[in-house]
């Protein structure tokens, strides 16, 4: 990508964007907006539906070309994206899917790892149509983190998934994340996934990041703590949600 820098060394910024104008038209969906993300963090990144949060997404990964304007714009070239859904390619058997256009020497090896990784030894030869949605997520993690990028964007990685699925694969991304240590730009509607994964929650308001959270809370983090609460709430009202009518259980934990 053109506006990219590319290639940081270590110890910089696996982020660093300043006044980023993102435009259709009249309307800028990002403007001026300023963002930093270290090598290795998680920043969740939360906004009401149209904020841009995709789009900012779409630019780190140099899908989307058509940004307006910058002061400055660095991102690693080594990037890998998940989406809502895992986009496999059914023709293709799971341990192809996981080294398609990998080169060097021990792609085999390194899918195959990548796989055990995710919870799927032995299935290298299965087709995607014969795994479940949240198998195929494991699939695209695998895919994406055995390129070892610099920084992974995932936008809802989780958001088609039942329930019980989504714990579990937070558990899974949290442990890959802390083994392959890549930076983590996570896009998400759930304010409890934020604040359960990211070790910095960001909210986008009218272009820019108009919140800026650390999550010092110990792990793990379910809901139900004052200061959980707390956060969560504060987040929701953010987003301008009536916290009294989105968090009926903090209310009874209070009242207990
Ligand atoms: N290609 C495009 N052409 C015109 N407008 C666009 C285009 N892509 C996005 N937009 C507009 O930019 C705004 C931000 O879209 P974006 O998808 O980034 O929001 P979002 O925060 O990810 O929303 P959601 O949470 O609903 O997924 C929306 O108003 C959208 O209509």
């Amino acid at each position: 990508m053109a506006t990219h820098a590319g290639g940081l060394s270590t110890g910089t910024a696996a982020v660093h964007i300043t006044g980023l104008v993102r435009a259709f038209g009249e309307r800028r969906v990002l403007d001026s907006l300023d963002l930093t993300i270290g090598p290795g963090e998680f920043v969740a990144l939360i906004g009401r539906s149209g904020s841009g949060k995709s789009t900012l997404l779409r630019v780190l990964a140099g899908i989307d070309h058509g940004v307006t304007g910058f002061e400055r714009l660095d991102a690693p070239e080594n990037v890998s994206v998940v989406f809502q859904d895992a986009r496999l390619l059914p023709w293709k058997r799971l341990l192809e899917n996981v080294t398609l256009g990998l080169t060097g020497p021990g792609a085999h090896e390194r899918g195959a790892t990548a796989l055990a990784e995710v919870g799927l030894a032995g299935r290298e030869r299965a087709w995607p149509v014969e795994l479940s949605g949240g198998e195929q997520q494991r699939v695209a993690l695998a895919r994406s983190l055995v390129r070892e990028p610099e920084l992974l964007l995932a936008d809802e990685p989780f958001g088609a998934l039942d329930a019980l699925t989504r714990i579990r694969m937070h558990a899974l991304l949290r442990q890959l994340c802390e083994r392959h240590r890549p930076a983590v730009l996570l896009v998400t509607h759930d304010v409890d996934e934020a604040i359960a994964l990211a070790d910095r929650v960001v909210v986008l308001d009218a272009g820019r990041i108009a919140a800026d959270q650390t999550i010092s809370l110990p792990a793990p983090r379910a809901p139900g703590s004052p200061e959980y609460a707390a956060l969560r709430a504060d987040l929701l009202t953010r987003l301008g949600v009536d916290t009294d009518v989105a968090a009926p259980e903090v209310k009874e934990v209070e009242e207990a």
